[in-house]
């Protein structure tokens, strides 16, 4: 390990992020009700110009009025470069109830988009005596933001998860798909005349999971637009799940289990991982840092990779 310790991200479920446009009021119970995690309401690209006023309004009267349990409660704000978002962050936070957990800022491209936020964000904390502090979460969805990840992952203590937004990467990168996450038809090797698909999101996935983890931030899948392939979703959150993504989310209720599925460790894959650590504590005993589990080698790096599992299957269970 390196002499500077890696930082563990927030300890709260962030398996299914639940997203509804903020201009549609009638589904806010519904998401409400939802076993989703995290119910991201938007002010964004789901709003269209005209509404955007009466979508602020809806969603700082539902904060108040509706009762969001548990759950981590984020509106996504309108981007940087937009006319909207200045007056997103100012009216959340001075009319908003201290229901709301999150401002999900998108398209960020640098470590001073955060910084902007940052400031306008505590300026009205402290105007209006806000006890707790807002937290950040953002969304990597340009080929600025996924060169700068790092340095975006350390912009603030405020951020606490880090989204890949497939649709505006794809469109930002120049690549030649409209679908929003999962296998691309064109993205294929070809091996003795038979085609092997390959995934064009897991180079930036993975960037994303390395920024997260160097700095405490929880890196979460974004969308997946097909909400009629079950098993197109399923498969992506896997890989995403094996990458070290915490979540994934939902833009149709039925995702919501579908996510919450892949994200809770199995109870198989638990008991495992703690007969693993009950080997190893047998081995520490005899004075051995290696031992054989079923026939494989385990040594120190695996009571870590168990004990990921472990904890994020105790804190799942309870958070929820
Ligand atoms: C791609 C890039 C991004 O930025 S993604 C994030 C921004 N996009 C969004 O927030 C879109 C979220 N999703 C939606 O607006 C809707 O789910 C869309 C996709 C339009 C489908 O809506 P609709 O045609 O009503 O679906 P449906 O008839 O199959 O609905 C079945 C029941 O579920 C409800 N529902 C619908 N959407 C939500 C939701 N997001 N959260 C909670 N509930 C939802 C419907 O009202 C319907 O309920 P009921 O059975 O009539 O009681
Ligand atoms: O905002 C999400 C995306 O995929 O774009
Ligand atoms: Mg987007």
């Amino acid at each position: 390990m390196s002499f500077r310790i890696q930082p563990q991200p927030p300890a709260r479920p962030n398996r299914c992020q639940l997203f509804g446009p903020g201009s549609r009021p009638a589904i806010f119970e519904k998401m409400a009700s939802s076993a989703a995690d995290v119910i991201n309401l938007d002010l964004e690209d789901s709003v269209s110009p005209g509404d955007k006023d009466s979508a602020r309004a809806n969603i700082i009267q539902a904060i108040g009025d509706i009762d969001w349990g548990r759950k981590t409660l984020s509106v996504r704000i309108n981007g940087l470069d937009t006319p909207y978002w200045y007056r997103d962050v100012v009216d959340l936070l001075e009319q908003a109830g201290d229901q709301l957990d999150q401002i999900m800022i998108p398209k960020v491209g640098c470590a001073a988009d955060i910084y902007a936020v940052d400031a306008l964000v505590t300026a009205v904390e402290a105007a209006k005596g806000r006890g707790r502090k807002i937290a950040f979460e953002v969304i990597i969805e340009s080929a600025a933001g996924i060169a700068h990840v790092e340095e975006i992952a350390a912009a603030s203590p405020r951020l606490e998860a880090m989204s890949l937004g497939a649709a505006d990467f794809a469109a930002s990168m120049g690549m030649a798909t409209t679908g929003i996450g999962g296998t691309q038809e064109n993205y294929y090797m070809l091996h003795e005349g038979q085609k092997h698909w390959s995934d064009p999101w897991h180079w930036a996935q993975a960037a994303i999971v390395a920024a997260c983890r160097t700095h405490g931030v929880l890196p979460v899948d974004g969308p997946f637009g097909d909400f009629s392939d079950d098993e197109g979703f399923r498969a992506q959150a896997l890989r995403s799940a094996t990458l070290g993504m915490v979540g994934k989310w939902a833009i149709h209720p039925k995702q919501v289990t579908l996510a919450n599925e892949v994200f809770t460790p199995s109870e198989a894959a638990v008991a495992e991982a703690r007969e693993i650590l009950a080997a190893m504590e047998e081995a520490k005993a005899k004075g051995e840092g290696a031992t054989v589990y079923k026939g494989r080698l385990v040594d120190i790096a695996s009571i870590k990779q168990a004990e990921v599992i472990v904890r994020q299957s105790e804190m799942i269970a309870g958070g929820t």
